[in-house]
């Protein structure tokens, strides 16, 4: 898309060495075609043992494969873009489009108003002219504790801004500038001593008032917003709640040094019972018709409360794309990475976002949409087709925010709370072909593929310095939950008219397709992968062979496919900057995802679809409690609660004990080893390393974070069960 060129404000490469990756992945898939005929020309007769187990192996192996081919789509042609931020800044200078954020929260118990607060702050001190910033933030929470957090940030941010700009300071939110182990410069002490102090007591009076539950009455004076809070309201009914905090056209809302503060605006949409609000679609809808309203900016960019800016410079990289002049026209939106700040160096719970980051996404060619961190052309979120588009971006680079006559901020404040009340999108198509989509637990990716099929392109960008970072799952059944609602969504949408393969065809390139296709059959590979953890184990027990024998000359096949795929995947993870334990961290989650959360998610989403059962949308907690923060610092997992996931994890990693303590003393006591179990040990050998936290989890541990003991002695009931039912 990008290209050479003196006026051109980005550039787009292509990875150099894809000659030996393309020879590589031609072996491996000549090698599972291999294994594919081996299985199929080695189907035991009828009557002979192991016939039914052999031809799942045959299905399962082929699932693989297949998906194996899908997820070569990422790694086939990898692209990286670059900016150019010099130029635009000769083009431009402060003359750039208006931008408009959103902050979505939803509830102040997982999503303390401390952390809102400092996800606004870094957003407003955006390296950016201050007049063209405006900030919505939208409670879905309807808390007056959040209200509070704003309203303090709105005095702390005219001192913020300033200090940031004077001294470049980065990350620009308060409370990770002053944690990060970023040297200081020593010619500012005194002022950070300053803006510490005032940032402290800030907070601490925030935490005052989320601890007591409510604000006190004093607080409640000061602003008249407050007079909204009622003993009757409820996350879940209430009146629709606007409060313009910072009107950026006001001559007094200035900076300390005299200079235009950002507008900053919270919302809280009207939510009444016998209406769906669509949970964060509704949200990002309610915010991009009451930012109509009030600011109207031709850019949109939406993080989720805890994502905040990292690098002051993301507005302008992402305008390098929009006001390109060879291909920004066509750009609908330019998609930043999720980063997250607090994974542990062991990385325990698997985390592979820096997989997802540096080699899948990449090779998308465009992007998928992904939440969080990503800045929109406002028509491309109202459903506007690509060549209808009148007006051009640069065209709107002198747009500021003029005062109408008539237009006082209560009068602002009226209107908008119209565009934000729960029966505005009766009967529209709001939720449909307008903005966000509805009903779908990944919204956010349907809405993407969307605004791809209206013909708009859309950027990955990864720059050095991460743009944002965030908060990521601290225990493994958040994990699990957060990862079995994603997948469930994806899948749904698979289901729907949206699947990639048949919306798409013709429409987006066969490599995004298979893209979107790899993730949104996440839930149907769980039941492969459930055959393979439980079955050839099982069929060690009873001593029948699965794979070929040693000296067989399919052997080598099959370790060329293991050793071939597995060592690549490290190789990848290193690559990455990942270390060799986070990489089999990863192998280890990746399993367990598979086994629980997807497989969940397809439970689910077969009751829903035979009408029973509704999926909701459970909000990732954002907090841990303190003991459960030591047990992380040290690499222990957190279990704690007995979810049916668990039971479904500890029967797996049960049985694998089970049948690898029973072949070998079988081994031993009788026949000796047999060659022709070789792979099928090894198979059940590395399923019982990769579940070791299990074992250690139930049988060993003392403290909170335990699996609890019923799901041990259930685990071991249900594994017994199975072992024995498949010897007789
Ligand atoms: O009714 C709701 C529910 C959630 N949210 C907000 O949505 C954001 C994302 O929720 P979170 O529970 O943190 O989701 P994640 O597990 O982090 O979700 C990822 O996946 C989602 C799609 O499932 C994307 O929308 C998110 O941007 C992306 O970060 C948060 O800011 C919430 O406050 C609302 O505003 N209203
Ligand atoms: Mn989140």
């Amino acid at each position: 898309m990008g290209g050479e060129g003196e006026g051109r404000l980005f550039e787009t490469r292509v990875r150099r060495g894809r000659t030996w990756y393309k020879l590589y992945a031609a072996s491996v898939c000549g090698g599972v075609c291999l294994t594919w005929v081996y299985r199929a020309t080695n189907i035991p007769e009828i009557g002979e043992k192991g016939r039914w187990a052999w031809m799942g192996m045959l299905v399962a192996e082929l699932c693989f494969g297949f998906y194996w081919v899908l997820t070569q789509s990422f790694r086939w042609c990898p692209i990286y873009h670059r900016t150019f931020k010099e130029r635009l800044s000769q083009k431009y200078g402060n003359e750039l489009p208006p931008v408009d954020i959103f902050v979505c929260t939803a509830d102040p118990t997982i999503e303390p108003p401390v952390l809102v607060m400092n996800t606004v702050l870094s957003v407003m001190a955006y390296d950016y002219p201050p007049e063209k910033l405006s900030i919505y933030v939208s409670d879905d929470g309807a808390s007056e504790l959040t209200f509070y957090a704003l309203l303090e940030a709105t005095d702390f941010v005219r001192h913020w801004i300033s200090f940031c700009k004077r001294f470049n300071v980065e990350p620009r939110s308060p409370a990770a500038y002053f944690s990060s182990p970023e040297q200081h410069d020593l010619r500012y002490a005194s002022e950070l001593d300053r803006i510490k102090e005032m940032y402290y007591a800030m907070e601490n009076r925030i935490k005052v008032a989320t601890d007591f539950g409510r604000v006190a009455s004093s607080v409640n004076k000061q602003h008249k917003g407050f007079s909204e809070w009622n003993s009757q309201i409820t996350p879940g009914n209430h009146q629709a709640i606007v409060q313009i905090l910072i009107d950026g056209r006001d001559q007094n809302a200035i900076d300390i040094e005299g200079n235009t503060l950002p507008t900053l605006v919270y919302l809280s949409r009207e939510k009444r019972p016998r209406y769906p609000h669509n949970f964060k679609a509704g949200a990002l809808n309610a915010l991009i018709r009451v930012s109509s309203e009030i600011s109207n900016s031709p850019v949109i960019l939406n993080v989720d409360c805890d994502m905040y800016s990292n690098g002051s410079e993301s507005v302008k990289n992402a305008m390098c794309f929009f006001l390109d002049e060879e291909s920004g026209q066509q750009i609908g939106y330019v998609q930043f990475p999720q980063n997250f700040n607090n994974l542990d160096k062991n990385n325990i719970y698997g985390d592979y976002i820096s997989i997802v980051n540096e080699v899948e996404m990449p090779g998308l060619g465009d992007s998928i949409y992904l939440g969080t961190g990503c800045f929109h052309r406002r028509e491309s979120l109202c459903g506007c087709k690509y060549s209808e588009h009148r007006r051009m971006l640069r065209d709107m680079c002198n747009q500021v925010k003029m005062r109408k006559p008539e237009e006082s901020t209560s009068f602002l404040e009226e209107r908008a709370k119209d565009l934000a009340s729960c029966t505005y999108e009766q009967n529209t198509n709001w939720g449909k072909d307008i903005g966000i989509k509805y009903g779908c637990l990944v919204e956010d990716v349907v809405t993407g593929l969307s605004i791809q099929m209206n013909g708009w392109r859309s950027i990955y960008y990864n720059p050095s310095r991460k743009g944002f970072l965030g908060i990521s799952p601290t225990t493994l059944s958040q994990l699990l939950v957060q990862h079995k609602r994603w997948s469930e969504g994806l899948f749904q949408t698979f289901l729907s008219k949206y699947c990639p393969f048949l919306y798409g065809y013709g429409k987006i390139e066969l490599r995004l397709q298979m893209s979107y296709a790899t993730y949104m059959l996440w839930a149907p590979m769980s039941l492969p992968t459930l055959y393979y953890v439980i079955i050839p184990s099982l069929c060690l027990l009873k001593g029948i062979p699965l794979y070929p024998r040693i000296s067989s000359s399919w052997f080598p096949v099959f370790v060329y496919v293991i050793i071939g795929t597995q060592a690549y995947s490290l190789g990848e993870a290193l690559w990455c900057q990942q270390s060799f334990r986070s990489w089999w961290n990863m192998q280890r989650m990746r399993l367990m995802r598979r086994t629980c959360s997807y497989f969940f998610s397809l439970l689910d989403t077969t009751m829903q679809s035979l009408g029973l059962g509704k999926s909701s949308f459970d909000i990732t907690a954002k907090i841990a409690d303190h003991e459960a923060l030591e047990r992380l610092k040290k690499g222990v997992m957190e279990f704690g609660s007995s979810s049916p996931m668990f039971s479904v994890l500890a029967a797996i990693a049960m049985l694998n004990l089970l049948c690898l303590v029973a072949s070998v003393i079988m081994a031993v006591v009788r026949e000796g080893f047999k060659d022709q179990m070789a792979l099928q040990f090894l198979l059940c050998g590395m399923l019982v390393m990769l579940n070791l936290p299990i074992y250690h989890g139930m049988f060993l541990r003392k403290d909170r974070g335990r699996l609890p003991t019923f799901l041990a002695l259930e685990s071991c009931l249900i594994a017994a069960l199975a072992c024995l039912l498949s010897l007789y």
